[in-house]
């Protein structure tokens, strides 16, 4: 099985209690994750980056674990070897497209080797159609532009599992046609796993060799 998760987690502030409970095993490499508004897509993708943690359960990736309630399991983010893209997309502010998206590659904004030429960096900043932006900083951006470089730094990284939180949102109807297929293509040749969020049809078509289906009756 390459995927496996079962777990729990209630969210809760003053006002307001969600429960999160996911039972999800497939065989299948990539998913696509399917719910309406507030059904718990974003915080169940935290849960599996590591960011968040579940209440209980067990998640298993490619015979990796993850998270194990039981046997008190539970792998750092950097850990997990993944690579995501979250709604928000959090640039670096203060470093330019080239240095966001060679972080990946050097890690630490203080590390000299961020301003390096990366033939993979170069390669995706042409394919995602951002190369003549290489030097502008995140606020000279528009949202695509910035949804651009937030995808080509979770893909230079070549993670074992790539977490996409609707990747497309912000990009007209040719760049989500033509990147649909460049990701698709990427992940078949470098064989990672991949979760996807979206709401649209042509990307669980795409993406969804299965797909995992989040209910709205979790919300008190
Ligand atoms: N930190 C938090 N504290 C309390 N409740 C939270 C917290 N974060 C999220 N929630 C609640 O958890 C539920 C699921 O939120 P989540 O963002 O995962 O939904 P989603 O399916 O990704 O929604 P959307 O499609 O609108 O992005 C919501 O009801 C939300 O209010």
């Amino acid at each position: 099985m390459i995927f496996q998760i079962n777990l729990k987690k209630l969210m809760k502030n003053h006002h307001h209690m969600f429960q999160l409970n996911v039972d999800f095993y497939s065989q299948n490499r990539s998913v696509v994750i399917f719910g309406p508004s507030g059904s718990g897509k974003t915080t169940l993708l935290k849960i599996i980056a590591g960011l968040n943690s579940p209440d209980c359960g067990l998640i298993k990736i490619d015979n990796k674990i993850f998270f194990d309630q039981k046997r008190k399991i539970n792998l750092a983010p950097q850990e997990r070897k993944l690579a995501y893209l979250f709604q928000g997309y959090s640039l670096f502010p203060h470093l330019t497209v080239k240095q966001n998206i060679s972080f990946s590659l050097v890690k630490g904004i203080f590390n000299p080797r961020v301003s390096q030429d990366f033939a993979i960096v170069k390669d995706w900043m042409n394919r995602l159609e951002i190369l003549s932006y290489a030097e502008y900083y995140p606020y000279q951006l528009s949202g695509g532009q910035q949804q651009r470089v937030a995808l080509a730094r979770a893909l230079v990284a070549q993670p074992d599992l790539l977490l996409l939180d609707e990747p497309f949102s912000m990009l007209d109807s040719r760049l989500r046609r033509k990147l649909r297929y460049e990701i698709r293509d990427i992940q078949q040749r470098l064989q990672c796993l991949m979760m996807v969020i979206s709401h649209d049809d042509e990307d669980v078509e795409c993406f969804g060799e299965d797909i995992l289906h989040l209910g709205k009756n979790s919300n008190y």
